[in-house]
């Protein structure tokens, strides 16, 4: 299971770090992170990876960027390229998060640029794919396989290998107060699976979007981790959370 969170814009230094040092000091203790059943991560701003990464290897947690840039190097003033990302210690890259496509004009062509640059520099992209408005779930996964067939469009092109996460974001589910029903999240979810079963990429299957301690038992079956926002903002959370997941493995 691959459990881990994106801080997004919500801390300053000083409290990225803060969290940090306590998630990882749960992950450094807990048998779930120790014994292999949780790859925990931990996506940060750009400016605090450098900290986070040396925090974050001693208790083998990822570290993932926000973003990055479709291009290796060059003019492209602002931006954050893969491959120095990955001179960091990055090892993930969120791509095409819902609030990206909707507040900083993200496509599903820019989308499948940053998805082949991730993938050529050894980076997994932490694609984020799902449908804006609450609907059957039959019509969520097809939006959802047709999203990320246009994400991956310039990969397949490359023939490109590596691992791939798809972390399923119901867009009318991020920043509620509830994440999408069981069964919404469990039949797209099990969709996406299906559909990426026998990809040349080695692929993984999380949800995020409002999600918190409680919701891993019951969707279990249908995802392979969890996208984790503000519901583990309390670093205990994220404990609570392994605390399931472990729960889970010594029960199969
Ligand atoms: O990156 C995480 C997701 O967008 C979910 O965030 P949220 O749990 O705060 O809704």
């Amino acid at each position: 299971m691959l459990i881990g969170s994106s801080l997004k814009m919500y801390f300053g230094r000083a409290r990225t770090l803060e969290w940090t040092r306590a998630v990882a000091a749960i992950c450094a203790e807990h048998p779930a992170v120790q014994g292999g059943v949780v790859e925990p991560f931990v996506i940060p701003t750009f400016p605090s990876i450098p900290e986070v990464v040396a925090i974050a290897s001693d208790a083998r947690m990822l570290v993932g960027a926000q973003d990055l840039h479709w291009e290796d190097s060059g003019a492209f003033t602002g931006e954050v390229s893969a491959p120095e990302l990955a001179e960091h210690g990055v090892s993930l890259a969120e791509i095409g998060h819902a609030e990206r496509r909707a507040m900083f004009g993200e496509s599903d062509a820019t989308v499948a640029l940053k998805v082949a640059a991730a993938l050529r520099n050894g980076i997994a992209p932490v694609l984020c794919i799902g449908e804006t408005d609450e609907g059957a779930p039959a019509a969520a996964a097809a939006a959802c396989i047709r999203q990320l067939e246009a994400s991956l469009a310039l990969a397949r092109e490359a023939d490109a290998i590596g691992r791939l996460v798809v972390a399923y974001e119901p867009v009318w589910a991020i920043g509620a107060p509830r994440p999408a029903g069981d069964d919404h999240i469990r039949a797209v979810a099990s969709a996406l699976r299906e559909h990426l079963a026998d990809d040349q990429l080695d692929a993984q299957v999380i949800y995020g979007g409002s999600a918190g301690p409680g919701l891993l038992p019951r969707i279990a079956d249908s995802v392979d981790g969890m996208f984790l926002g503000r519901f583990v903002h309390d670093p205990a959370a994220f404990g609570t959370i392994l605390d399931e997941a472990l729960a889970l493995r010594g029960a199969r």
